[in-house]
């Protein structure tokens, strides 16, 4: 292998490719962007390089072969494209790596087959995934590319945590089983925190918090992780954005036997209009919290169910792991909201655990401490990274391959 030294780092969704172009001398960032709206009539790409001047273009893109040639094109126009010696390989972000894949995994034509065969586990964002993966490679088939699972950190969950309570015969034969996700994120996060209190990761326990659109939790001992909120899909755990989370089972039933709804009107009201969308209209952390300042009850109420949820997960959380030395926030709410920490965090006290009011109001983009010096538990604000994660792994692999 030569000594290029950069990593492009894709992350495909069903109607967008989020990517970064990421230096792994240095950890700079050539290139950081988005296409959205694939397959819309109108769609539009956001390409920032390093040296600032965000150039921003409003066309459609049918698929996510134009939308990847349109990134590829992007990045040549600032002699970053593709072709560049100095690209070491491209890592994509995979969501469902059931337990097929449980470590990032250089990618082949036998490995896209067996991701296919994943697809019916995570039929809304396996597809986009692996479509990524094949337009990558056909512009690139001599660049080495690595898959990196959401799945994978959680898979040392142990199997008491990873079983649900049915038929073992039948949650085999079908692969139900709890698996996780957003396990790069819990990955960087918990590592970062154990940096932050100046420890070793294996010397800590975190229960790490990753409230973004979609939002899970995470008991994380040692660095190894023992239990997530999200199971055989990432409709399971916390109320998220537009996800229920946590419902009893029999609601399902009820909706279809009693309501009349059909399996997939089920998956589109639990996936797409419930959580906080469907509690109260909005999605968006930052305009419930505008509309409960105007004392808005559907908001309150939305706002009150989302914590509630939050703080029983961090209950559970202290339970499993005995000791905890740290609580960390993350993702979009996690790292922007004060008032959903602050909340969280209340009246837990007695358990050690005290959230410093002037701290947790300031706003910063570095990791910091948002407890009380008399807080047992530290409390912490970390901004997530999956994108250098996903480099980084992508990057070690590749180098063990050539070595
Ligand atoms: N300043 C803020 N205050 C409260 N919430 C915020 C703020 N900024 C962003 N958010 C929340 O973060 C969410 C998006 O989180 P993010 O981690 O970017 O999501 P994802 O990667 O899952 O798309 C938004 O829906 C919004 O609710
Ligand atoms: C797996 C998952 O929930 O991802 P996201 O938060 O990106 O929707
Ligand atoms: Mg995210």
């Amino acid at each position: 292998m030569t000594d290029a030294t950069r990593v492009l780092v894709l992350n495909s969704g069903s109607s967008s490719v989020k990517f970064q172009l990421i230096d792994m001398a240095d950890g700079s960032r050539p290139a950081v962007g988005i296409v959205e709206r694939i397959g819309e009539s109108t769609g539009r790409i956001e390409y920032r390089p390093q040296h600032g001047g965000t150039r921003s273009t409003e066309r459609p893109f049918p698929d996510h072969s134009a939308a990847l040639e349109a990134v590829s094109a992007e990045l040549a126009a600032d002699g970053l494209g593709l072709d560049s010696p100095e690209l070491a390989a491209i890592g994509h972000r995979v969501v469902h790596g059931g337990t097929t894949f449980t470590a990032p995994t250089v990618i082949t034509d036998k490995m896209v087959e067996e991701l296919r065969e994943l697809v019916p586990l995570a039929p809304l964002h396996n597809p986009a995934n692996i479509t990524g993966i094949e337009v990558a490679r056909r512009l690139r088939p001599d660049l080495p590319q690595v898959a990196v699972f959401d799945t994978a950190f959680h898979a040392t969950m142990p199997e008491y945590a990873a079983r649900y309570a049915i038929d073992r015969e039948t949650a085999d034969r079908f692969s139900v089983r709890r698996y996780g996700f957003h396990g790069t994120s819990h990955q960087y996060v918990s590592r970062r925190t154990a940096q932050l209190l100046g420890r070793a990761p294996e010397s800590v326990n975190v229960i790490v918090l990753h409230l973004g659109n979609g939002a899970s939790a995470s008991a994380v001992a040692g660095g190894v992780c023992v239990d997530t909120s999200m199971g055989l899909t990432p409709l399971e755990g916390l109320v998220m954005g537009t996800r229920s989370g946590d419902l009893d089972p029999a609601i399902l039933l009820h909706l279809h036997r009693v309501a009349g709804m059909s399996v997939d009107e089920i998956d589109v009201l639990l996936n797409r209009r419930s959580g906080l969308l469907g509690l109260c209209g909005d999605n968006d952390m930052r305009e419930i919290a505008r509309r409960m300042g105007e004392g808005d009850a559907a908001a309150q109420l939305a706002f009150d169910v989302y914590v509630h949820r939050l703080k029983k997960y961090v209950g559970a959380y202290l339970a499993v792991l005995g000791r905890v030395d740290a609580i960390a926030f993350t993702a979009g709410v996690g790292e922007n909201s004060a008032a959903v920490r602050e909340a969280a965090m209340s009246g837990l006290e007695n358990l050690g655990i005290e959230v410093d009011s002037v701290r947790n109001a300031v706003r910063g983009s570095s990791p910091r401490l948002i407890s009380t010096e008399d807080s047992r538990v530290a409390i912490a604000v970390v901004p997530t990274d999956e994108e250098l994660e996903i480099a980084g792994q992508t990057f070690n692999l590749v180098r063990q391959h050539a070595s």
